[in-house]
Order: C-alpha cells, then sequence, then structure tokens
C-alpha cells in the first residue's frame, strides 16, 4: 500500500490532512497555540509577501510547497524515501527575520525604557521632581518665541549691515526650523511619552507630537550658528555647547521627548545649520530682502 504524501514536516498531504486543517488541528503546526505563537513571531519578526493570508499561511494546502513548481519530491515519497526537506525561496524568506525590522524594535524598547527612567522631573511628585522649575525655565530658553523676538528686536536694533546680515540669516534658519519640525512631527505623528504634563510655554497644533524635539533642533541649530559668526571666548563657547546639550537632557527629564526624538533632533538641527549657510543670504544674493529692510 502506498504510503500517504507528505508535507516538508512529514504529516500527511490530501483530503484528509486538509479537511483536518483547522486552525489549531495537529495539521497547522501541533495546535492552536503553537500555530499562533509562531504567527505572532512571524508577523513580530518578519515582513511578509504582500497578499499573504493572516492565518499560518505557510502551512496552508494551497500554498503548500507541493503546489509550486515541483519545489518538493512528491509521488510515492514516504519519509523514509524523502530526501532532506528543501524550502522553496519564499518559504525561507517567510522564516527569515528582518533583522532592520528586529534592530528598529529593539531600538525602540530601549528608547522608552531609557526615556522612562530618565524621566525624572516628569511631575512634582517625580524623583527629581524639585528640579522641574529650572528644568521649564531652559525649555523657555530654547523656545521658539524668544529666539525669534529676540532675532527681530536685534534686527530692528542693528546698524551694521555685517550684523544685519547674520540676524537675517538668523531669522531665516529658525523660520526654516519651525517649519521642518512642523513638518516631520505632522508626518511621523509620534504621541509624546505618557508620563509627560502638557503644560508647555505657548505650542503650536503639531507639538502634541514629539518627534523630533523642537527645542532640541533649535539647541543644535542656533548653537553652531552663535559658534560659526560670533566671536566669542572659549569659556563662552564651551557654555554655548552646554546649554544645548542639557536643553536637550531636559526635554527627556521633564518627560516631554525620547531620548530619540531629541537625538533625531540635534542631527536635524545641525542639518540645518548646513543648508542655511549653503543658502547663506546677503545683500549680493537678496538684495530686495535687505532693502526692504533698510526701509523700515
Ligand atoms: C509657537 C512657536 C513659535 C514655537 C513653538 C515652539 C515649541 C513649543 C516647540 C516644541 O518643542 P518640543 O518639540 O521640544 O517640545
Amino acid at each position: 500500500m502506498p504510503s500517504p504524501r507528505r508535507n516538508v514536516e512529514g504529516r500527511p498531504l490530501g483530503a484528509a490532512a486538509s479537511s483536518s486543517s483547522s486552525p489549531g488541528s495537529p495539521a497547522h503546526g501541533g495546535g492552536g497555540s503553537s500555530c499562533s505563537s509562531r504567527f505572532e513571531f512571524q508577523s513580530l519578526l518578519s515582513s511578509r509577501a504582500p497578499g499573504a493570508d493572516a492565518t499560518c499561511p505557510r502551512l496552508r494546502a494551497s500554498e503548500s510547497p507541493v503546489h509550486r513548481r515541483g519545489s518538493f519530491p512528491v509521488a510515492g515519497a514516504g519519509p523514509s524515501q524523502a530526501s532532506p526537506p528543501q524550502l522553496p525561496e519564499e518559504d525561507r524568506m517567510d522564516l527569515n527575520p528582518s533583522f532592520l525590522g528586529i534592530a528598529l524594535r529593539c531600538l525602540l524598547a530601549i528608547d522608552l525604557w531609557l526615556s522612562k527612567k530618565l524621566g525624572v522631573c516628569a511631575g512634582e511628585s517625580s524623583s527629581w521632581g524639585s528640579m522641574r522649575p529650572l528644568m521649564k525655565l531652559l525649555e523657555i530658553s530654547g523656545h521658539g518665541i524668544p529666539w525669534l523676538l529676540g532675532t527681530l528686536y536685534c534686527l530692528s536694533r542693528s546698524n551694521s549691515w555685517a550684523g544685519r546680515e547674520v540676524l537675517m540669516n538668523l531669522l531665516f534658519a529658525l523660520l526654516l526650523d519651525l517649519l521642518l519640525v512642523a513638518l516631520l512631527k505632522g508626518l511621523v505623528r509620534r504621541r509624546r511619552p505618557a508620563h509627560n504634563q502638557m503644560d508647555m510655554f505657548v505650542t503650536l497644533s503639531v507639538d502634541k507630537y514629539s518627534f523630533p524635539s523642537g527645542h532640541a533642533t533649535r539647541a543644535a541649530l542656533v548653537s553652531r550658528f552663535i559658534l560659526n559668526h560670533l566671536v566669542l571666548a572659549i569659556p563662552l563657547r564651551v557654555l554655548v555647547v552646554l546649554w544645548a546639550f542639557i536643553l536637550g537632557l531636559s526635554r527627556v527629564m521633564l518627560g516631554r521627548h525620547n531620548v530619540t526624538d531629541v537625538a533625531f533632533g540635534f542631527f536635524l538641527g545641525y542639518l540645518q545649520y548646513s543648508i542655511v549657510d549653503y543658502c547663506w543670504l546677503s545683500p549680493q544674493n537678496a538684495p530686495v530682502l535687505f532693502v526692504l529692510w533698510n526701509q523700515q
């Protein structure tokens, strides 16, 4: 009597096997819990082929290896005769976790864990709650409004062309920063950490989102700008860098952001300065701006 055809796991194939292949049956991978845990594992770790079904896709009869381009030894091959099973390419892909996916999930898990640990000033009752007023003062020092108003005020008082040129570019940098951060926040829509209290001074509607940190972008942008365009003694230069770093850290300590929001914010702010430097506005390439301002 011919032995029944078997699948890669040595289980019988055909009508009898498929009729018993309800979710949870052995034909689905040795029991419901094994099947569902495998599915959860796969959905966690792998990006599956488009169109794949959400129910133990690799073991469905219509997709079983015997139905694919001769990828599996078939007729009369009992378990004893079968050569070691060769999984078709697609199935191997299915079992193969995406390492980028795993790396990202690990990074996110570490990010959330670390951000929660560092959020020591998130509330008055937090372990460093008494430092909260100081952190909020730092928050104001990196807020968009004082920087915009301060730049406009200095621009109105400046009576040298060189000063006006630098301030005009600082204004351009601050506006570019606001625009890019708002765009990214609106696109990514990452919620602020659960332990954050939304008690910030003047916010835009996108500021309910946390990625990237607007304070971190501004801190990196402004400090790079100052270091490149103001002649400062070394201690003051160190102070500028320290301010940017502490401002970024304070965002996580206040519970406003996760660490990755701030890290990416620093990176973006650094990049924004390069854009501003590249598009540097001067009376030569943007005469209209300078003439208009002079007429004010
Ligand atoms: C209203 C204006 C002109 C700027 C808003 C500045 C602001 C509140 C940014 C949010 O910063 P985080 O993303 O670091 O929380």
